[in-house]
């Protein structure tokens, strides 16, 4: 692979001592005293020695947010791996599954449990209760030594923290300290307040079990819910984000992109969640939906694609839903036209479908082959001017552009994707990518020309990663070039996010022929298999290769192919949470987990329902397999956060001989 130019070292060494100084400045500020320097230096190198937290790796949510809900609940089966660490063998296996359901969905399995047992002889619920306190305070002590006392303390409910550390830290075989800690028992249960308790010990279990999230893109479409899941990932104690190229629609058309967000819609429309745009975000489609009874009917082709359970508001619904699409679609493909007119740099003419239709014998010519096309709904297309717009459609898409881009909730929801999210991320010596890094079948980096210029590799990343930030910032500026760019993360050639030559949306609408569907994808998937390949990549990000890992989501993987390649290098976890793929795949889905030991893969089945989970005790993990085990068990020192800390340390350390 060849690599692309590196800043240049001057500009480098600059800013790291500008860095320095700045953080030195701090430091004095902050630890005034030899004596405050001392304790600090003394806190940070225990903090050093302690293992490694456990990081959790999802990917592709597709709005699945109970599926998603689950899984962060049950920590991909880590909360049920520590249950098993501390009780194994002590309790049987469906004490162990219950115990393990009280900790995902503690409201709802304390009332399920007071209904079973309310009517049993006197004292078992009692008896039900004191256990379950007990082992959770044996469980969190057991979850919290990876942690300093300060850090457990801000995983608590503020209202129980102090009687939650008497009960973690003071040993209740200490004969005097007994009747100490079943007072605090008592007091609990008199003061009506043991169900409050419980659930926040649960809930600072799941915090503390599972340390830092990662989140490798494609958190919207296709599900119901991704305004949920947007919520969920707010209020996450620790999260990072590597956009999806799905996500970049939605960034895009609130950045005034118009063919993003035609995207969107028809995406929605055919997956049946027009309802995530209209209630969670408040856009009215009212206008989308008269436009389109008006201007088309039904059509074998645009009809929504449905899974068990999707239902219909009214009668009328799903003609109403593939009318819409149809609506979208040909708007999106005149936009495509013109947008690709307007950027020659895409080198996308080919795609530029709506000029290559003759419309009278409703054919089309595509790379030099003629295809009959069927299902067509052309109407409102001029055959002498295909990419132009009526001017119904285009006040229509004025008007929907305005709501997105006006739209609070939605914005609420995207500064936040944007603010913690980014094309790319290294952290702790890992690759996190969503889809790929465009390559030839050589491996060598292509390069994107844009301007005059030409980004390859890591540059490639970071262009796109300044201008989705650019286009976000200005949505209403008069430049259109970073919000094509968005787009062209969506579906260009040389998109890192997507991955694949053409996308072939008009192909499966309006061709038979199932060859012309094919989307040819980018050599890089072949090629990740190959170990000095990933170990190239990985030096481009200046990550070393005897210890790094590339991951990447986007590629659902089908059951039984293997999604750790490259030497156990390059993982790739598309979560599948889309019930619309699980038949494809077969299964729910990888995750992965990455301790002081290692890296884990977990495998899941489908999610059937939180009420199955309650009341069957079902999970979803299936199995886990090691991808590889460290020789020596890591330190937070071996971490990034370790290397800032050891920093810290340098600098108090100089202050030292200062005071
Ligand atoms: O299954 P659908 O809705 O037709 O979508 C298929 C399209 O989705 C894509 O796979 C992109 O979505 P993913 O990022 O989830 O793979 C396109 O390549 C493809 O054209
Ligand atoms: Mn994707």
């Amino acid at each position: 692979m060849v690599h692309g130019s590196n800043q240049p070292n001057q500009f480098k060494n600059t800013e790291e001592t500008n860095e320095r100084q700045y953080l030195r400045e701090i430091m004095e500020e902050r630890f005034p005293t030899k004596e405050a320097a001392v304790a600090e230096i003394m806190n940070l190198e225990a903090i050093l020695h302690l293992p490694k937290a456990t990081e959790h790796f999802v990917s592709d949510l597709h709005g699945e947010y109970s599926a998603f809900d689950h899984i962060l609940r049950n920590g991909s089966g880590n909360i049920k791996n520590k249950i098993m660490d501390v009780f194994g063998g002590r309790l049987t296996a469906s004490h162990l599954q219950n115990f393990a359901i009280l900790i995902y969905y503690p409201e709802e399995k304390l009332e399920y449990k007071k209904r079973q047992l309310q009517y049993d002889e006197d004292g078992t619920l009692e008896q039900w209760y004191l256990d379950t306190i007990q082992r959770l305070i044996e469980l969190l002590e057991f979850v919290s030594t990876k942690y300093t006392r300060s850090k457990v303390r801000k995983a608590l409910d503020p209202n129980f923290a102090y009687i939650t550390e008497e009960l973690l830290y003071t040993d209740p075989q200490e004969f005097d300290k007994r009747s100490y800690i079943d007072q605090l028992m008592t007091n609990l249960v008199s003061l009506g307040v043991t169900d409050e308790f419980i659930i926040a010990t649960c809930y600072t279990i799941q915090q503390l079990v599972v340390d830092h999230l990662h989140v490798l893109g494609d958190i919207y479409d296709r599900g119901e819910h991704p305004e949920l899941i947007m919520d969920r990932l707010m209020s996450y104690h620790s999260v990072d984000i590597q956009w999806g190229n799905h996500d970049m629609l939605w960034v895009g058309a609130s950045s005034g992109s118009a063919l993003c967000m035609l995207n969107l819609l028809r995406i929605s429309a055919r997956y049946n969640n027009l309802a995530t745009i209209e209630d969670a975000y408040g856009i009215s489609l009212r206008h989308l939906s008269r436009f389109a009874e008006q201007n088309y009917s039904d059509n074998p082709a645009f009809r929504p694609k449905l899974v068990e359970g999707d239902t219909f508001s009214f009668d009328g619904e799903k003609l109403q839903l593939t009318q819409i699409q149809q609506a979208v679609s040909i708007m999106q493909f005149k936009m495509e036209v013109q947008t690709i007119a307007r950027e020659p740099d895409f080198d996308m003419n080919d795609r530029a479908l709506l000029n290559e239709i003759d419309y009278d014998k409703k054919t089309i010519q595509i790379h030099g082959k003629t295809y009959q096309l069927t299902n067509t709904c052309f109407d409102l297309i001029d055959p002498k001017d295909p990419g132009k717009l009526t001017s119904e459609e285009q006040e229509l898409i004025e008007g929907l552009l305005h709501s997105f881009v006006e739209s609070k909730s939605l914005q609420r929801h995207l500064d936040f994707l944007v603010n913690k999210g980014s094309m790319y991320l290294c952290y702790n010596n890992n690759l996190l990518l969503h889809g790929c890094m465009p390559v030839n079948e050589k491996g060598e980096l292509l390069p994107f020309k844009y301007h005059g210029r030409e980004y390859r590799g890591k540059q490639l990343v970071d262009f796109f990663d300044q201008q989705v930030r650019h286009a976000y910032n200005d949505p209403c500026g008069n430049d259109h070039s970073a919000a094509d760019l968005i787009w062209y993360l969506w579906q260009g050639p040389i998109s890192p996010l997507f991955g694949k030559q053409a996308m072939t949306t008009f192909e499966r609408y309006f061709i038979k022929d199932k060859a012309s569907h094919e989307e040819v994808r980018n050599p890089y998937f072949k090629l990740r298999h190959n170990e000095q390949f990933t170990d190239n990549l990985l030096k481009e990000f200046g990550l070393d290769p005897a210890d790094g890992h590339v991951i990447n989501g986007h590629t659902p993987v089908k059951r039984g192919h293997d999604a750790i390649m490259a030497n156990g290098k390059m993982l790739v976890i598309d979560g599948g949470y889309s019930k619309a793929y699980q038949p494809t795949t077969g299964f729910g889905g990888y995750t992965l987990l990455y301790n002081s030991y290692g890296l884990q893969l977990v495998e899941h089945h489908p999610f059937t329902s939180k009420k199955d989970s309650i009341v069957n005790g079902t999970d979803i993990v299936s199995s886990r397999r090691v991808v590889n085990h460290e020789v020596h068990r890591k330190s937070v020192a071996d971490t990034d956060i370790g290397s800032r800390l050891k920093e810290n340390v340098k600098i108090l350390r100089g202050l030292l001989d200062e005071y």
